[in-house]
């Protein structure tokens, strides 16, 4: 899907949504990565900071070096949103991105999951004012960002 499928009141509700749940992205993003792991706990696993694993979801939501992965999950987030007119502006980078967590491990599955978890953050952010189309407008973003990661996942995996 290209970022023409998105309607310009559809770019619009996603454009508001993220203005609300961007004024604290640790927060918000805490609450995805809270969820995904909840979702799928062996997540935790993949990530090895200074190669210790971490024994809990919890201990890894409480990790620096974990929040700053979800401060670069959620400036992705924000780069799509900046880019809603051009989407494709992100395709390299996103490839890149897919190929790059291949090699850490996480399945394509997962990156679903992360979907999920993220429509749960929002939801979970804006309470009523996320409303049907505004899911149905994430949904369709969301899986733009989804099919290029996959692309050099999948990339990834053919170079192994
Ligand atoms: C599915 C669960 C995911 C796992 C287990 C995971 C794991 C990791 C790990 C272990 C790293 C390397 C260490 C670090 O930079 O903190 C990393 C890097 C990164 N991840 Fe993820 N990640 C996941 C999903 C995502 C998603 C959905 C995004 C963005 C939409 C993302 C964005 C990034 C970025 C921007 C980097 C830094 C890449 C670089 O250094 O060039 N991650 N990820």
């Amino acid at each position: 899907m290209e970022s023409g499928d998105l309607s310009q009141a559809e770019k619009e509700l996603i454009r508001q949504s993220w203005a609300t749940v961007n004024q604290d992205p640790q927060h918000h993003g805490t609450v995805l990565f809270t969820r995904l792991f909840d979702l799928e706990p062996d997540l935790v696993k993949l990530f090895p900071y200074n190669s210790t694993q971490f024994s809990s979801a919890r201990e890894c939501l409480a990790s620096p070096d974990f929040l700053q992965h979800v401060r670069k999950v959620m400036l992705v987030i924000d780069a799509a949103v900046s880019s809603l007119e051009n989407l494709s502006s992100l395709q390299e980078y996103l490839i890149g991105l897919g190929k790059k967590h291949q090699a850490i491990g996480v399945k394509t599955e997962s990156f679903n999951t992360v979907g999920e978890s993220l429509l749960y953050a929002l939801e979970k952010g804006l309470g009523p004012a996320f409303s049907t189309p505004a899911r149905e407008a994430w949904t369709k973003l969301y899986s733009v960002v989804v099919k290029m990661m996959s692309r050099g996942w999948q990339e990834g995996k053919e170079g192994e």
